[in-house]
């Protein structure tokens, strides 16, 4: 029953172990993407009392399987239904092993200030002292929340609500596993009341420059993991499988060891653009520091992640190769 005082809000669902189911209430053996939107909903009556739900199933998987077409298919679906005058919220459950990433995708991509909000869960949905019911009712309160509008796509978490660019999980296994480790969270969600504490500046949806509306696949870009004695040929490995851009998730603030900074050397000016992100899990890699871009080459990812460095690369490859213009973007999201 539709209730016409209360806001409209789409969940769409995509798996992942807020919709898991196991055999045992305590074990974390389960299967990720089990249960159906509906049934994640008729387990949640008092989110009908928020908002009138309708809930469309965009996939059923562990988000370890998540790929470049579910996140196409997800970005145009929002479009759409944003698009619509009635709906006034979005919610998409996930699995959180790459929700960030998602949603730093959507992030970029999804053209509305309408509110766009993600929800996971640590413990599957059999599980005693399940964190998705909870995590999903707050998604929803804050997507129904006016004040939720013009703020990229937002992340609820424990309490918490973290913007798509800074989140990311932190650990394997704990409910409090989100975190913005360069900026802290957003606001809280707590109570069926939103608080927010602070903004973001980094430009997102509708101020971004990337249409998806006709792309059906994205660029190849892969992820290589700096270490001491790194191996230079992880790098012919990615270049001869096709990548059109490399993120390397460096040393300290995005260094290379020094046969992997000749092997960077080469491949840069053979086109393929590589671009130095940190693998600390916090701070910026700037630009000509130790490690010399001007030299090699190279790009810096700023204070993105490797995994969210890789989703901006692949995205402005579809625009250009020139490294200058994808450096600029990556200092613009
Ligand atoms: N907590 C989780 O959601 C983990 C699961 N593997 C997933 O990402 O789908």
């Amino acid at each position: 029953q539709q209730q016409s005082k209360l806001p409209n809000v789409v969940i769409l669902a995509t798996g992942g172990t807020i919709a898991g189911a196991g055999t045992s209430s305590v074990g974390t053996a389960y299967t990720a993407g089990k249960l159906p939107i509906d049934a994640l909903l008729n387990a949640l009556p008092e989110a009908r009392k928020i908002a009138n739900l309708t809930g469309e199933q965009v996939a059923s998987v562990g988000s370890q399987a998540m790929h470049d077409s579910v996140w196409l298919k997800l970005a145009k679906r929002i479009n759409e239904l944003a698009a619509k005058p009635e709906v006034d919220g979005i919610v998409i459950t996930h699995g959180t092993d790459t929700e960030g990433e998602t949603g730093y995708f959507l992030q970029l991509t999804v053209k509305t200030e309408k509110p766009v909000v993600l929800a996971g869960a640590m413990r599957s949905a059999t599980a005693i002292s399940a964190d998705g019911p909870m995590n999903l009712y707050n998604a929803i309160v804050t997507a129904s929340d006016k004040r939720s509008s013009n703020r990229g796509i937002l992340v609820c978490m424990n309490d918490q609500i973290f913007s798509a660019r800074e989140v990311t999980k932190t650990n394997t296994t704990n409910v409090a596993t989100f975190q913005s480790p360069n900026t802290g969270p957003l606001g809280t969600v707590f109570d069926g009341k939103v608080e927010y504490y602070h903004g973001i500046l980094r430009k997102h949806t509708v101020q971004t420059e990337f249409d998806i509306s006709q792309v059906n696949s994205l660029p190849k870009v892969d992820i290589l993991y700096g270490y001491a004695n790194m191996n230079p040929v992880l790098l012919d490995a990615v270049v001869n499988d096709k990548a059109q851009g490399v993120v390397i998730a460096g040393v300290g603030n995005g260094n290379l060891y020094p046969t992997v900074e000749a092997r960077v050397k080469d491949i840069t000016r053979k086109g393929v653009v590589v671009v130095r992100s940190s693998r600390t899990g916090s701070g910026r890699v700037t630009l000509n520091s130790e490690t010399d871009d001007a030299a090699l080459g190279t790009i810096v990812a700023d204070d993105l992640n490797p995994q969210k460095a890789r989703i901006l690369l692949q995205l402005a490859l579809l625009k250009t190769k020139d490294p200058k213009k994808i450096q600029e973007m990556f200092f613009r999201y």
